[in-house]
């Protein structure tokens, strides 16, 4: 007899049905677990037979089935699952005091039963050193080797003290049975299983369980020839009424098993011997094995296993399945290995009907008593423990058809050893159940922060929301207001009025009464004017003769008697025809000289009129001034006003659910920029959005797209404060596009100088400074870039003023100095000719064809840019259009740049012109040496100066002139 090792046999309880008197028995108690839920599906029995699948209603339910031996110490209990798995699987657990261990000799045959389902894999753990290989596929055990070796070399007297512990260790068993069977009863009274499964199950039972009772019968009967008839096999309250009870089963039972007779026997080997693949099933069957269990492993603790082993084993089915008791422990191993054979065939069909319940009970898993983990619930331990105290001696019904008879020796087992096993299982389950609380610990807190999050993520929301609403509210207040503004300013500014010229109709602009009132101003003071011219030369020839006679002593002769005739009374006329030129229509008359007192008085009066007409004109033509710039940004808001209302975002269009269009800013030629609010980021931005005319032909617009992915690339790689920056791009619609840029609040340069005509040579340095700063940052990159477009209208002023920060934009010209024929000294192929604003463009971009070009381009434009701030105008072509530039030749003849008397300019600025402005590209200075000009070089402590080395001084620059 060879002993089995047994793991968590509740103690104590007395002995179970059918134990007869003192008899010891070995007993082997072995669990396999469904490792899922419930789960009804076709199984074995616990018969050896290859052909008999039950459902699960016998799933985990553990039965006791002990084959009498002849000294009677032979009792195997073998607690089984079905194989039948659900989609979790299959699990066998041994750290619970209800979890055994398999044990197993080879020599008795070790087909305890079959359970040939198909196991999911990750539910399937055995430990190696408490657990016996088994092939779950064939249904056959397959002993550890260490426990072979232990049973072969089993000695008497050991083997009788492991029975004595057996037959404790049975009547624990016993004990644990009759819980058990409660659970399950109690499962199947609160209808764990779906009805129309527990309809199937009878069915199933009955379709396959035939087979599997004979291989099982036929095995017992080997048993029952090998062991004691003296042991008592105490599995009636697990065996099913149907089934039949192997001998030596409980007395009560109403239908004992048929024994299996010896005819039988051999006839059941003989098909055994005949089963195909009989020596490559096994090793085959191993390997599946392991990989189950290292999945299984991998899956949960064996705690976790006995536990759902438990659940399931509560999830019995409403029928029970007629109990085999399993395998003859005293089987040969040639007669093991076919019944193998046989299981593996058994399985295969099990495997079928598998996957249909597997399929249907992913969807209807009942979740009583286990958690998604696979580890119990506090209530399934205490299912556990109450086994461990429970005293009932019924055997669980319905469990028939899970159970494995097995052998089991007299092990060394002790008390201690069980109690302890016992003690450290429930240990287990306390661990568990402490971990399951900090789990849920976790999962509260996981709910808290998710209810808080999304607390939060609604607040965000409505926060956006509130921000939209109120900026929606005040861009229409704004609009309102300037709406209201312009109308008001509109008839004494001036206005735009729609007149017919020849066929068409056009916007012809109509000065309002503010200019003519400026008129009138000024007509009055011109008047006044020659009044009082009139009126003083008058008085001088009423000068009294006193004071001529001192006059006399100091002017020419001439003068003397001129002076005489003045003075001869005649009082100064506020006629505007006393200035003399009427005197010949005239009688002379014969001016009256005034006394000196009255002429030096009146003398003083006319000078200190005139004085004050001065000062009005002066007063008014600053009036002039002021209406004349208000009328050009009148004009400007005149024209944004219509463009936008005639814009498609006028109403506050929220572009990809987060630009919200607030107002335009300007229109391009084919763009239109819109001040928009980032309301993800917070912030204002500039919304160029580029349109594609519908009617263009399809080359042109795969050019402008071309041309406007060009400019987003090169400018979304650009970083630097001179700069503005590109956020993103976005598709509106087949036609449009747009991208996202950094808003610069205040005008363009373009507009201050339309403005202010011209700016101060600081001013302007200031500008020109920075934009240097950008041009360098451009030409440092590993694939220089050329802007090609710059102009005081690609230069935004931040503050509106010329005094402030700059930015470049518009980068939709720009080249990329990277192509294969590209070196950047000797440039690039112009592409583009005549594409461009052509005041600031260097003569080679218009000599056809074009050579190549380089950065020097935009030093050229750097050198019109800033002439035209101190000069007020344009060095090349001021007054001509474009058209004309061409033409004319303009640019192509700009051999020299020539500088008015005034303003005065530093010879500096002067030198930094023309460096800039040298007609031939290769005489012009480049960005870097622009950036080392004395004129915009950082200015270093005098010390130092001599150390700067690598920044040549220009030698036609003067230092004294740097006050400028
Ligand atoms: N990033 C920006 N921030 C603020 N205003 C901007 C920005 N970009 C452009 N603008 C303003 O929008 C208006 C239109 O800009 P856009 O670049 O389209 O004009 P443009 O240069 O005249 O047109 P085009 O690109 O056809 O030459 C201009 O008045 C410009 O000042």
């Amino acid at each position: 007899m060879s002993m089995m090792s047994m793991d968590g046999i509740p103690g104590g309880g007395a002995s179970s049905n059918g134990v007869k008197g003192e008899q010891s028995f070995g007993l082997e108690h072995k669990i396999f677990n469904t490792g899922n839920k419930a789960l009804p599906t076709v199984q074995s029995n616990g018969s050896s037979s290859n052909h008999a699948p039950i459902v699960g209603d016998q799933l985990g339910v553990p039965s006791i089935t002990m084959a009498t031996g002849g000294t009677g110490h032979v009792g195997n209990v073998t607690y089984m699952n079905s194989g039948m798995l659900g989609p979790t699987g299959f699990m066998q657990q041994n750290a619970h005091p209800s979890t055994s261990v398999m044990m197993q000799q080879p020599q008795n045959g070790g087909v305890s039963r079959s359970s040939p389902t198909e196991m999911p894999q990750g539910m399937q753990t055995m430990s190696e050193d408490s657990l016996e290989m088994r092939d779950y596929n064939s249904g056959v055990h397959h002993m550890h080797p260490h426990q072979m070796q232990m049973q072969h070399h089993m000695q008497p007297q050991q083997q009788y003290n492991m029975q004595y512990h057996n037959h404790q260790q049975m009547q624990q068993m016993q004990h644990y049975h009759q819980q058990q069977q409660q659970y399950q009863q109690q499962a199947q009274h609160h209808q764990m299983y779906p009805p129309q499964i527990q309809q199937q199950q009878p069915q199933q039972q009955g379709q396959m369980q035939q087979p599997q009772q004979s291989n099982q019968q036929q095995q017992s009967s080997t048993t029952l020839q090998h062991i004691n008839e003296s042991s008592n096999l105490s599995s009636a309250g697990s065996i099913s009424d149907r089934e039949p009870e192997q001998a030596g089963g409980t007395p009560q039972r109403p239908t004992a098993p048929v024994t299996t007779t010896t005819t039988e026997k051999k006839s059941v080997r003989k098909r055994r011997r005949l089963g195909p693949n009989d020596e490559q099933a096994t090793p085959k069957q191993e390997r599946k094995i392991t990989e189950f269990m290292k999945v299984g492993e991998a899956s949960g603790s064996n705690v976790a296993r006995c536990l759902m082993t438990e659940y399931h084993q509560n999830q019995g089915s409403p029928k029970r399945q007629p109990q085999q008791n399993g395998s003859n422990n005293y089987e040969p191993q040639q007669h093991q290995q076919q019944h193998q054979q046989q299981q593996q065939q058994q399985q295969q069909n099990q495997m079928n009907q598998h996957d249909m319940h597997n399929s249907y009970w992913g969807m209807a898993t009942p979740s009583l008593g286990v958690n998604n983990r696979g580890t119990p619930t506090p209530t399934q331990q205490q299912h556990y423990s109450s086994d461990s105290n429970s005293n009932s001696n019924q055997s669980p019904p319905g469990q028939a058809g899970n159970r494995m008879v097995r052998t089991i020796d007299g092990e060394t087992q002790t008390d201690s050893s069980l109690s302890q096993r016992l003690q450290n299982s429930n240990q287990s389950a306390d661990e568990i159940a402490k971990r399951d609380r900090i789990i849920e610990d976790y999962r509260r807190q996981i709910d808290d922060m998710n209810t808080k999050q999304n607390a939060e993520r609604r607040k965000y929301e409505a926060s956006k929301e509130t921000i939209k609403r109120l900026l929606i509210e005040k861009n229409m207040i704004e609009r309102t207001a300037l709406r209201d503004k312009i109308s008001a300013d509109s008839p004494r500014i001036g206005c735009f009025k729609t007149t017919r010229i020849g066929d068409s109709f056009r916007d012809q602009w109509t000065d309002g009464w503010g200019f003519a009132e400026i008129e009138k101003k000024q007509e009055a003071l011109a008047t006044e004017k020659n009044d009082i011219n009139a009126a003083a030369t008058l008085l001088k020839k009423r000068k009294p003769a006193e004071l001529e006679r001192k006059v006399d002593r100091k002017r020419p002769q001439a003068v003397s008697i001129q002076i005489q005739n003045d003075s001869n009374g005649m009082q100064p006329s506020t006629s505007s025809n006393s200035n003399g030129d009427d005197a010949i229509f005239r009688r002379p008359e014969e001016p009256k000289e005034i006394p000196p007192q009255e002429y030096t008085e009146l003398e003083e009066i006319y000078r200190l009129r005139k004085e004050h007409l001065r000062k009005e004109e002066t007063d008014v033509a600053m009036e002039k001034e002021r209406l004349d710039k208000e009328r050009s940004l009148h004009m400007r808001e005149l024209k944004r006003i219509a463009n936008e209302s005639a814009s498609q975002f006028k109403e506050h269009q929220l572009l990809h659910k987060r630009y919200l269009m607030l107002n335009l800013l300007g229109k391009g030629g084919f763009s239109e920029v819109w001040k928009a609010f980032d309301i993800d980021e917070n912030r204002y931005v500039a919304c160029k959005i580029h349109h594609v005319n519908k009617d263009w032909k399809e080359e042109k617009k795969a050019n402008y797209v071309k041309h406007a992915m060009r400019e987003k690339d090169i400018h979304k790689s650009l970083d630097h404060c001179r700069i503005v920056k590109q956020y993103d791009l976005l598709t509106i619609d087949n036609h449009s596009f747009c991208t996202v840029l950094e808003y610069v609040p205040g005008n363009d340069l373009d507009f201050y100088l339309k403005q202010n005509k011209s700016i101060s040579e600081k001013e302007a340095r200031s500008i020109i400074m920075q934009v240097v700063s950008a041009l360098v940052y451009l030409n440092e990159k590993s694939t220089p870039i050329i802007h090609y477009d710059l102009k005081p209208a690609n230069i935004l002023l931040e503050s509106g003023h010329t005094f402030g920060a700059i930015k470049i934009t518009d980068f939709g010209l720009s080249k990329i100095m990277e192509g294969e024929n590209d070196d950047h000294d000797g440039g690039i192929e112009l592409t583009s000719q005549f594409a461009g604003t052509y005041w600031y463009l260097p003569p080679e971009t218009f000599i056809v064809p074009p050579p190549k070009i380089t950065c020097k381009v935009d030093v050229w434009s750097i050198g019109v840019i800033f002439y035209q701030c101190i000069y007020g105008k344009k060095p090349f072509g001021h007054d001509l259009t474009q058209q004309k530039i061409l033409e004319c030749n303009t640019i192509i003849n700009a051999r020299e740049v020539i500088f008015p008397n005034k303003p005065q300019v530093s010879s500096l600025a002067q030198d930094f012109i023309r460096r800039c402005l040298q007609y031939r590209k290769e005489d012009r200075a480049d960005v870097f040496e622009l950036a080392r000009h004395d004129l915009i070089r950082p200015k270093l402590p005098r010390e130092a100066k001599g150390s700067v080395s690598g920044i040549p001084r220009s030698p036609s620059v003067n230092r004294e002139d740097d006050n400028i």
